[in-house]
């Protein structure tokens, strides 16, 4: 993270009297409070001088402004910083001063020009761009509204609609299409960009272009009564999409201010909310996850050796089934020609087929074309044997979760493959050593955790040994980086740190449904909480064969804290595992429609007695917040025994981890960050009063129960703790 407080501006003025204000604050010219000061300063003294009859506002090497400093919103939500007072840079310098300026000024737009950055650009009265500078207004994703007159200006220059969708789905466009809608005047090749750009200030002046204050223009905006239909609309799609965050309700309201009562007004309507925003528990977590998101491939003892990733040329996968083809169209996605191997030409030509109807679903929506779909088939290749792997540079072994069958294979794999290959797995419980335990390779043993659909999950655990080398780490670092996945580092355990956070879930569920609780309540409420699905239905959509096999993982390793519950065996005895035979906790219509069934009560009052316990007339009348505590404390738990054991290197990791590997909500932080919220004395008590009541499964962990004592906070890094990494 870069220390907020930097940067600056850099006033030059050319023979033809054009001041060229630079934005410099590497890595992405952000607009720190330093360089927002600096830019009013650079204004000042160009629109002071006599030499200046024009000004040209740019970026420092091909990039505009990636934006405000958010390194610089904690120190502001902590009121550690002194901030400007609300409105200062919004209407004191961007509107009255950059906007205002009775000399003309031309943004010269390269790279990226996102949030405040792209603010500052449109307050200028012409906008140059490159062909591929990305222009947007993302702050909606950090929790936040615009807060740079962004709700203002962008309905008044590309339309209110067009405004929204770019504002509430923060993705940027293209210079082309933004010149497209208006956003950008004129469309030029980075070498011609300053220059094109000083010309239009200079014509702008002459009275040869138009002198365009966007905050006054009005043509763009659809009529009082027309608009108000349109904000109504995006309000209904917001209150159903995220019905859990309040700041995209907040955006429309302040683009309706504006709307009805003068820019003027919506611009302090937006300074007065912005400030709001800023303090939310939405904007905390989704900073947090910004930062963490950006920090999980940085690993002490591995990332800061100065070592390079090696080449990676070829690569092979093992298993053609779900895992094995989800990963090879990943890579081949990403343009790595893979090798994919399989015991028979029956399962070969199943795992060629499933790659291409991957594949061939991006062709259907539109997002690859058939040229490009052949040409990305074409580098991958399927074999039946060892023959062609002499040259690969890593394997990713995926086959079933049996342990002599992966032995087997590492052991092969030391034979066939050279000396350098990097030898992968993806397993999802099963120990590394153990599957190594043939070989002489420990050294290039590494896990490669992906989730399914491997070609579509952000995440890839990788899980490294005691005897992993640094240097197959940063390869496999790489090699994520490329396939697009963000990486999580974690060491080897039953479970690594995703599938153990996330197994208590599901045990804690089926606890209480042996108690009482109902399970479409269940679900409910905690699809309500912000997870996509509930662990009942999420049970059936990863199938009971596999809940079983990892189930059975955890009862051995961790015997003393696995609830046992015969509920799931009892129902897949009889046929019913689950979505694809179509009846599980629910039942499932031709177009996987999930309906509760009447019948699931048999199998529960069966299950209940098999457990030898009794309905609970307390649970039987949870509230909500109960619900959600109940399920998410003990992975809160898990995740701190996780911590404590050095299984992850910092809690941020598992926040990532929670966030992509299972879905748990982004706006709510991560597993760690949303109970330090909550704080680690409270979570205690909760523990301690179920673990006194149900037993083992709820009992508190000692790094838990230190903290709670200490009442400190359960991300902060721990003096003691002994990384295993
Ligand atoms: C008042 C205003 O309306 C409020 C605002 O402007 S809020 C800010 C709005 N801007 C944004 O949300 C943009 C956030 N940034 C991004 O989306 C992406 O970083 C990017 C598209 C700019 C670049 O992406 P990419 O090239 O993949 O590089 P990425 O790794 O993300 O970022 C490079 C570095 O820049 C930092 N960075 C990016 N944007 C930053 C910003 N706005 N402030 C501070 N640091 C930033 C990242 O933290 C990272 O730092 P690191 O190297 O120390 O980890």
């Amino acid at each position: 993270m870069s220390s907020s407080g930097k940067g600056r501006t850099v006033l030059e003025v050319g023979a033809d009297g054009v001041a060229l204000i630079t934005i410099i604050n590497p890595p992405v010219n952000s607009l720190s409070i330093d360089v927002l000061f600096s830019l009013k300063d650079s204004y000042e003294e160009a629109l002071r001088r006599n030499d200046v009859k024009a000004i040209v506002v740019t970026g420092a090497k091909g990039k505009f402004s990636g934006g405000f400093d958010i390194n610089a919103f904690g120190g502001l939500q902590e009121g550690q910083k002194q901030e400007p007072k609300p409105g200062f840079i919004s209407v004191e310098v961007i509107t009255d001063i950059v906007e205002g300026a009775r000399k003309p000024s031309v943004a010269a737009i390269d790279g990226l020009a996102l949030g405040g950055g792209l603010e500052v650009a449109m307050a200028c009265h012409a906008r140059i761009s490159t062909p591929t500078a990305q222009l947007g207004l993302p702050e909606l994703q950090l929790g936040l509204i615009p807060g740079f007159g962004g709700t203002q200006r962008l309905p008044r220059l590309v339309g209110i609609s067009k405004a929204l969708e770019m504002m509430l789905t923060s993705k940027p466009v293209k210079g082309e299409e933004a010149h497209d809608l208006g956003l950008v005047d004129a469309i030029v090749s980075p070498d011609q960009l300053v220059s094109t750009a000083r010309r239009w200030a200079l014509d702008i002046l002459e009275r040869r272009r138009p002198w365009v204050a966007s905050l006054h223009k009005t043509d763009k905006l659809e009529p009082l009564g027309e608009a108000r239909e349109i904000l109504k609309f995006a309000r209904a799609q917001v209150r159903k999409q995220a019905p859990n965050l309040k700041h995209p309700l907040v955006c429309i309201d302040v683009v309706e201010e504006g709307i009805a009562s003068g820019g003027r007004s919506g611009l302090w309507k937006e300074a007065e909310s912005f400030q709001g925003l800023l303090r939310s528990d939405t904007c905390k977590s989704l900073v947090h996850v910004f930062f963490a998101q950006r920090g999980t491939s940085k690993v002490p003892g591995v990332t800061d050796r100065g070592l390079m990733p090696r080449r990676v040329t070829k690569v092979a996968v093992i298993g053609g089934g779900l895992m094995g083809s989800g990963i090879a169209t990943a890579l081949i996605l990403s343009g790595y020609p893979v090798i994919l191997k399989e015991v028979n030409d029956k399962f070969l030509q199943a795992g060629i087929g499933r790659v291409r109807a991957n594949l061939q679903s991006r062709v259907k929506k539109g997002k690859m074309t058939q040229e490009k779909f052949e040409k990305t088939t074409s580098i991958l290749k399927g074999v039946l044997d060892y023959d062609s792997f002499r040259d690969v540079d890593m394997v990713i072994e995926a086959v079933i979760e049996k342990v002599s069958l992966k032995q087997q294979i590492f052991a092969d794999l030391e034979k066939y493959c050279p000396q350098h290959c990097i030898l992968a797995s993806n397993t999802s419980t099963i120990d590394l050593n153990l599957i190594g335990e043939k070989t002489k390779s420990h050294d290039r043993i590494i896990g490669a955790h992906f989730f399914s659909p491997a070609h579509v999950m952000p995440l890839l655990e990788i899980v490294r040994t005691n005897q992993t080398s640094p240097q197959v780490i940063v390869d496999l670092l790489e090699v994520g980086k490329r396939i697009k996945k963000t990486p999580v580092v974690v060491g080897n355990c039953t479970g690594f740190a995703v599938n153990r956070m996330f197994f208590p879930y599901t045990q804690a569920a089926l606890l209480l449904v042996e108690r009482g609780a109902d399970v479409y309540q269940i679900d409910r409420v905690i699809t309500k909480f912000g997870m996509p699905m509930g662990p009942f239905r999420l049970a059936d959509l990863v199938g009971f064969g596999v809940a079983i096999a990892t189930g059975t993982q955890f009862i051995v390793n961790f015997p003393e804290r696995t609830y046992k519950s015969m509920l799931i065996p009892l129902m897949q005895e009889d046929g019913r595992a689950g979505e694809t035979t179509r009846k599980g906790f629910y039942t499932y219509d031709d177009r996987r429609k999930a309906s509760p069934d009447p019948q699931l009560k048999g199998y529960i009052e069966k299950s209940r007695s098999i457990s030898g316990v009794s309905i609970d007339s307390k649970l039987l009348k949870l509230s909500e917040k109960d619900i959600v505590e109940m399920i998410f404390f003990p992975v809160v738990n898990e995740a701190c025994r996780v911590l404590a054991e050095g299984i992850a290197v910092k809690a941020a990791d598992l926040d990532i981890a929670a966030i992509m590997g299972m879905g748990f909500p982004p706006y709510r932080g991560g597993i760690l960050f949303w109970a330090d919220l909550l704080g680690s004395k409270y979570i205690y008590s909760r523990l301690e009063e179920w673990s006194n009541t149900y037993g083992e499964f709820f009992k508190p962990c000692a790094y838990l129960a230190e903290r709670a004592s200490n009442v400190a906070s359960l991300s902060s890094p721990s003096k003691q703790s002994k990384s295993r990494l």
